[in-house]
């Protein structure tokens, strides 16, 4: 694995393609109220500002430039992306039981259809749907020379507590410095090789790819992303995607991509 990175951080070595990465295979048991039935739609497909909550993500994906494709990782037998077409992405039924599972299969799929493992590729979250496209670029911008890779994070606003849960129900333990806290967000970009290898390492405990790569020792760059680019987790995360994706103007992105079903990505995507 070292020797992967050493080689692609080598003088003379290619830079590599850019690839994006979305793990959609999830289930979204967190959103779903208490006591609801549990539902059959996915919360990466609820409805939110006019359309299903993954496709902001992938009109933001599909407005960087820099990409050669972003890959879609759904569940086997998910069909729900059957019926939408993009020059910038596409989907394949790689998603396994736990998200890095997913992130594996989906690393495994860009590398069988022409992906190089010194290219560079990042994994964001299906449910972050208020990424956009200028903090992709930025995150590009800040670690396509970094000699790791990065991630998008947000550093703490609140009090940190400690909590321990008793006969008293769930009290404070303690206050924690919070000085040098940051919350992980996605995408997280790293070189596809190394962090296959590093997920393959971790296996399913590792709940981001940095933590898989600070495993074997490396220091992701921590790139400031913001308090939007929040995770869709819980039932009141939708009303305030669709707030904020409103206040946004809908999806401009999306309206550029709308209708272009056959438009020809400009890096000129090799699997359309
Ligand atoms: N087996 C899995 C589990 C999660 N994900 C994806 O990973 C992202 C972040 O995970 P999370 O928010 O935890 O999604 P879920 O696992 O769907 O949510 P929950 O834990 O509430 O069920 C989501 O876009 C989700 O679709 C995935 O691709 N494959
Ligand atoms: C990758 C991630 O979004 C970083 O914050 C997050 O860890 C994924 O969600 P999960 O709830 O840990 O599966």
């Amino acid at each position: 694995m070292t020797d992967l990175l050493a080689a692609a951080n080598a003088p003379g070595s290619p830079q590599g393609r850019f690839w994006g990465l979305i793990p959609c295979a999830g289930v979204g048991a967190r959103a779903i109220p208490p006591g609801a039935p549990t539902p059959d739609l996915p919360k990466q497909y609820h409805p939110v500002a006019g359309q299903p909550l993954v496709l902001h993500t992938l009109a933001a994906f599909a407005g960087v430039q820099r990409l050669a494709g972003t890959l879609v990782a759904v569940a086997p037998n998910d069909h729900f992306l059957d019926s939408y077409r993009s020059a910038a992405w596409w989907h394949l039924p790689c998603g396994g039981a736990t998200r890095a599972e997913t992130v594996i299969g989906g690393l495994k799929a860009l590398l069988a259809r022409g992906a190089a493992q010194h290219d560079w590729v990042l994994v964001h979250d299906a449910a972050r749907c208020l990424v956009t496209t200028a903090q992709i670029d930025h995150l590009i911008d800040e670690c396509e020379r970094d000699s790791v890779g990065g991630l998008l994070a947000h550093k703490l606003p609140d009090t940190l507590k400690t909590a321990v849960t008793g006969a008293n129900g769930v009290r404070v333990a303690a206050t924690v410095d919070r000085s040098d806290k940051w919350l992980a967000q996605t995408p997280q970009m790293f070189r596809l090789g190394v962090l296959l290898d590093a997920l393959v390492r971790m296996g399913a405990v590792a709940t981001d790819e940095a933590s898989a790569m600070e495993a074997l020792g490396h220091r992701p760059k921590l790139v400031p992303g913001g308090a939007q680019n929040f995770k869709v987790t819980y039932p009141d995360d939708f009303a305030l995607a669709e707030a904020v994706l409103t206040q946004r103007g809908g999806s401009a992105t999306l309206e550029r991509f709308k209708g272009k079903r056959d438009a020809v990505h400009p890096t000129g995507n090799p699997f359309f």
